[in-house]
């Protein structure tokens, strides 16, 4: 069993006790239901950085990154940065984050926010919507083709952009589908952690155009991003390199800095 199979059982149980909790004509009713989303793909497609900056407490691969961030703080230094969005993880077991990190996020900043979650139904996308998001991400990995359509048309139909992650060419050729806004290739091998950007670099041939190209996880300098930008990625998600400093929000700032220059 891999992490993400682990992910996903425990994932499956913790969706259907929710769902006998909370009804979904709760989340229905919300304020933030039926708040207008923004689009985060629109963001990328009008900047010259495309940094998406995640929260990002530990993870299964680091044990503690910053288990004492405050969220809003995060938040709000992430956007004085000038992100074009961000990314909050609301998994609680692997990666210590919540659905209530997701509406403290909502409440401090205006930015595009994305929540990253390991969705394996329509629940969690309306709970999603309920909570403040603007974006899902969709996993290749634990879906199939007819899920990743139907998640993805619904995901729309509630305003939402859908950034759908791929690992491989596999991955990739059953996910294509005009419901989708965003691909992302995550560079990390999730059976041995190693994070390799020649994942981002040789699967961007094989993405369509008209889907704005989005690399995830081990981006750690702004010589990645140079390296990265001829490839066609117009999006990067970065989690780690801004979470492990005291001050997540400043480390953008200055990685924007930087990457301007
Ligand atoms: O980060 C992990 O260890 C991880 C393990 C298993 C599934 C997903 C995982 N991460 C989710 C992400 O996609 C990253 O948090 C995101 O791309 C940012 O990565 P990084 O900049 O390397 O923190």
């Amino acid at each position: 069993m891999n992490i993400l199979d682990k992910i996903v059982a425990d994932k499956r149980k913790e969706v259907e006790l929710k769902k006998s909790i909370i009804p979904v004509s709760q989340y229905e009713t919300s304020v933030l239901f039926e708040r207008e989303t923004n689009s985060l793909a629109q963001a990328l497609k009008l900047s010259d950085t495309g940094i998406i900056a995640e929260f990002k407490r530990r993870s299964p691969s680091k044990e503690s990154i910053n288990q004492n961030a405050n969220v809003g703080q995060v938040a709000k230094g992430y956007e004085n940065a000038g992100v074009c969005g961000m990314s909050v993880l609301t998994d609680i077991k692997y990666f210590g984050g919540s659905i209530e990190d997701l509406v403290l996020a909502r409440a401090s900043v205006k930015l595009p926010l994305l929540r990253k979650e390991f969705i394996i139904s329509e629940y969690q996308i309306i709970e999603a919507k309920a909570h403040g998001a603007d974006v899902i991400l969709l996993i290749a990995a634990i879906l199939t083709k007819q899920e990743i359509k139907t998640f993805s048309e619904f995901a729309k139909s509630l305003g939402l952009d859908v950034l759908l992650e791929v690992h491989n060419e596999a991955e990739l050729h059953k996910s294509i589908m005009p419901s989708l806004d965003m691909l992302g290739v995550n560079n990390r091998n999730l059976k041995t952690f190693e994070v390799s950007l020649d994942t981002s670099k040789s699967l961007s041939k094989l993405i369509p155009d008209d889907f704005v190209k989005v690399s995830e996880s081990g981006i750690s300098s702004v010589d990645a991003i140079k390296e990265l930008k001829p490839f066609g990625y117009q999006g990067f998600l970065i989690g780690e390199n801004f979470m492990k400093t005291d001050n997540p929000g400043k480390s953008a700032i200055e990685f924007i800095k930087n990457l301007k220059n």
